[in-house]
C-alpha cells in the first residue's frame, strides 16, 4: 500500500476535486471499508444552514415577484393614473428613470401629540406628495446629523420631479437653537422650495398628555411613592402652576417659535391649528395645499367620520383607513378647576404667540 494510501487511512485528508466555498467538517467523511476514499456527504444537517438557504430562496422569490409586480404596476399606472407614485421598494431603475430620492422640501414639526402624523397622512392623500416612512430625526439627533446630508436624502422615498417630499419629526420644534440653525444651514434643502409647516394645537391639550408616573427605583425594599396625578404634577401644593413640568413647558409655543423666526422668514412657515385639523381637516388641508403651491386635490371625498373612533378617517381611490389606535386615544378626566386655571395661564401666552406670528389662530379665549 502506498504511503499516500496509508495517510488517508488515518483520516480523510484528500481535498475534493471540485471547488467549494465552504462545507462543514462533518460533510467530509471516509468510506467505512475503504478509508483511502472520501465521500462528500451532501445534505443539510444544520438547522442554521437550512435556514440560510431557505432565506436566500425566499428573498430571491420575493425580489423576482416584486420586479414582476413593479413592471405590471408601472404599465398600469402610466395608462390610468394621472400622477403615479414610484413604488416604495424601487428595484428596477429602468422602469422609473425619473424617480430619485430628494431632500424634503417641507418639514412638519410641532409639540408632542399635536397631530403631526395625522397631518402627514392627510397630506399624503395628495398625489404630488411623497412622505418619509418614519420620523427621521436628522436635525435633532447628533448621531444622525453627523451622518450627513446624503444619509438624510437616503431616508427619503423616491419621488418624481414636481412631487413634494415631506418628513415629520415633531421634536425639531422644541430642540434647542442648534436644530433651527442646522435646518437653516441646510442650503440644499433651502434651494428646493423651502417651506416649514409647524403643527400647533390649542394649549388645553396639556390635559391630553398622559400623566407621567414617577419612576420607581430598583430597590425592592423601599416602598415606591404612588404615581402623581396630572393635577399634582401641573400645580404646586400652593396652587401655582408648575411651569417646569415638561408637558406645560413645551406648550408655551412662543418660547420655541421665536428661535425659528430668527433664522427663517415668517412666510416660509405655516402654522396649523391642530384642533381645527381634527374638527375640519379639509379646510386646513386646502390651506396647506395653497401654501405648498399644490393643485387643490384634497376634498371632502377623502374623509369620513368614524363614530367609534371619534375622528375623521382617510379615504383614497383604493382604500379607507383610520390612524392607528395610538392616535386619538381616550383621555383621562382632569379636574375642571385645574383646566380653567391652565386655560387662563395659556391665554396670556396665546397673546404673545399671536403677536409673534402676526396671526390669530383661533384658540378660544378664557
Ligand atoms: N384624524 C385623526 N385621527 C386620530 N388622531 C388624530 C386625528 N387628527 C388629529 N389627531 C390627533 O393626533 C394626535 C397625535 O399627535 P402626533 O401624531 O403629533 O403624536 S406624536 O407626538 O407624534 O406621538 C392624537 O392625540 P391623542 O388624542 O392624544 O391620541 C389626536 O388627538
Amino acid at each position: 500500500m502506498s504511503p499516500a494510501r496509508t495517510e488517508s487511512r488515518r483520516g480523510c485528508v484528500r481535498p475534493p476535486h471540485f471547488d467549494i466555498l465552504w462545507l462543514p467538517k462533518a460533510a467530509l467523511r471516509s468510506v467505512e471499508n475503504d478509508p483511502s476514499d472520501c465521500i462528500l456527504v451532501v445534505g443539510v444537517s444544520r438547522p442554521k444552514m437550512a435556514l440560510t438557504i431557505m432565506t436566500v430562496i425566499l428573498v430571491s422569490l420575493f425580489l423576482t415577484f416584486h420586479m414582476i409586480y413593479d413592471s405590471a404596476l408601472n404599465s398600469l399606472q402610466t395608462k390610468t393614473v394621472e400622477h403615479p407614485r414610484p413604488p416604495i421598494l424601487l428595484l428596477s431603475r429602468r422602469l422609473y428613470p425619473a424617480a430619485s430620492r430628494r431632500l424634503p422640501q417641507a418639514i412638519i414639526m410641532g409639540v408632542r401629540k399635536c397631530g403631526t402624523r395625522a397631518l402627514l397622512e392627510m397630506l399624503y392623500l395628495h398625489p404630488m406628495v411623497q412622505k418619509a416612512a418614519g420620523e427621521v430625526h436628522f436635525f435633532d439627533r447628533d448621531d444622525n446629523y453627523n451622518k450627513g446630508l446624503e444619509w438624510y436624502r437616503m431616508q427619503m422615498p423616491h419621488s418624481y420631479p414636481g412631487q413634494i417630499t415631506i418628513e415629520k419629526s415633531p421634536s425639531y420644534f422644541v430642540t434647542s437653537e442648534v436644530s433651527s440653525s442646522r435646518t437653516y444651514s441646510c442650503h440644499e434643502c433651502q434651494r428646493e422650495t423651502p417651506v416649514n409647516s409647524a403643527g400647533a394645537r390649542y394649549k388645553s391639550d396639556i390635559r391630553l398628555h398622559p400623566v407621567e408616573g414617577q419612576r420607581s427605583h430598583c430597590l425592592p425594599a423601599l416602598p415606591t411613592p404612588p404615581p402623581k396625578s396630572f393635577e399634582q404634577l401641573a400645580l404646586f401644593p400652593n396652587g401655582s402652576i408648575n411651569e417646569a413640568y415638561r408637558p406645560l413647558a413645551i406648550s408655551v409655543y412662543h418660547n420655541y417659535l421665536h428661535r425659528w423666526l430668527e433664522v427663517f422668514p415668517r412666510e416660509q412657515m405655516l402654522i396649523v391649528n391642530g384642533d381645527l385639523l381634527i374638527e375640519d381637516p379639509v379646510s386646513q388641508l386646502q390651506k396647506i395645499e395653497r401654501f405648498l403651491g399644490l393643485e387643490a386635490r384634497i376634498g371632502t371625498h377623502n374623509f369620513y367620520f368614524n363614530e367609534t373612533k371619534g375622528f375623521y378617517c382617510l379615504r383614497n381611490e383604493t382604500s379607507d383607513r383610520c390612524l392607528r389606535e395610538t392616535k386619538g386615544r381616550r383621555h383621562p378626566r382632569v379636574d375642571p378647576e385645574v383646566v380653567s386655571k391652565l386655560r387662563r395661564y395659556f391665554g396670556e401666552h396665546n397673546q404673545k404667540f399671536y403677536e409673534l406670528v402676526g396671526e390669530d389662530l383661533g384658540w378660544p379665549e378664557e
